[in-house]
């Protein structure tokens, strides 16, 4: 059985990529921070899951050794869990210090550190006992956002970390090929938020040329197409509706 690692299950795209996988028969080891209905639901049907803050190193540190321990093999690991946090208003230094701090542990020290950690679990292929034929690639998958190529002036650090985070692609795929497949997949809108008004639904469909949202199962196509390529690595792929031609 193939394993996927999954930060961030607990709601929304995390969520919809621990059902796609747990569908496909993976074994689902996820991270979640909050407790919800829909973590009970996941472990109910057998996703190895685990409460961890990455803004708390040493629960960081505490899922590597769990994950490292418990697990010889693993064939996708993918970076979802995101603080999107806004920087918009007149802040004191201290809190622009803690959002900036956060933004780059959550989006690119976080995955920095389990792209290094999981590395002999990565590179472990699953030798399928059928047809004696070896898995041929693993992945790494990071999520970013098209404000890492734009940048954004009401989320500018979370925007820069973004671009951390892309940069790590073009430097995990140089040093993990060729066995392991290394890519961003960078979306525009995907989805609202339940607090998002009619008038911030407009003007964000409004802001891509096909004028909508791109939906998390935009994302669950990108990822099987990812995972079936024998030929991409180091590279972004955007999901963005057109936005840049806008
Ligand atoms: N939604 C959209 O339209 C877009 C999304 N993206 C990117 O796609 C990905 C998924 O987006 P979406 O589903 O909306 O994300 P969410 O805003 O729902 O956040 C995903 C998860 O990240 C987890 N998380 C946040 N902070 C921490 C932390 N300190 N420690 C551990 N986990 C944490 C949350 O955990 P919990 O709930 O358990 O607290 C949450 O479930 C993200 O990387 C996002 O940046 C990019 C562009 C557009
Ligand atoms: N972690 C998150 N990142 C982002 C979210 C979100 O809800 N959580 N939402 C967006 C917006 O949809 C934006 O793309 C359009 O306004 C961006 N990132």
């Amino acid at each position: 059985m193939p394993t996927v690692v999954i930060t961030g299950v607990g709601q929304r795209l995390g969520l919809c990529l621990a059902e796609y996988f747990l569908s496909k028969k993976y074994k689902v080891v996820g991270t979640y921070r909050t407790p919800r209905a829909a973590i009970d639901t996941l472990r109910l049907k057998g996703a190895e899951l685990y409460q961890v803050n990455f803004y708390r190193q040493q629960q960081v540190q505490q899922f590597i050794s769990s994950v490292t321990n418990n697990h010889n093999t693993i064939d996708c690991l993918i970076h979802n869990a995101s603080d999107w946090h806004d920087d918009k208003g007149d802040l004191d230094f201290a809190d622009y210090h803690a959002i900036f701090s956060n933004m780059m542990t959550i989006h690119a020290e976080v995955p920095y550190q389990l792209n290094l950690a999981f590395k002999q679990q990565l590179s472990a292929h699953l030798t399928d006992s059928v047809n004696k034929q070896q898995q041929q690639y693993s992945d790494i998958i990071h999520i970013s956002d098209y404000v890492a190529f734009k940048g954004s002036k009401k989320h500018i650090a979370y925007a820069a970390s973004k671009a951390a985070l892309e940069n790590l692609t073009l430097s995990f795929a140089q040093r993990y090929s060729p066995n392991i497949k290394v890519n961003s997949i960078a979306p525009a809108l995907l989805a609202f938020n339940n607090d998002d008004d009619d008038n911030y639904k407009t003007k964000a469909r409004n802001k891509s040329l096909l004028q909508t949202e791109g939906s998390f199962q935009e994302v669950l196509n990108t990822v099987e197409w990812l995972l079936a390529s024998h030929y991409i690595t180091g590279r972004t792929i955007h999901l963005d509706g057109g936005r840049h031609l806008k």
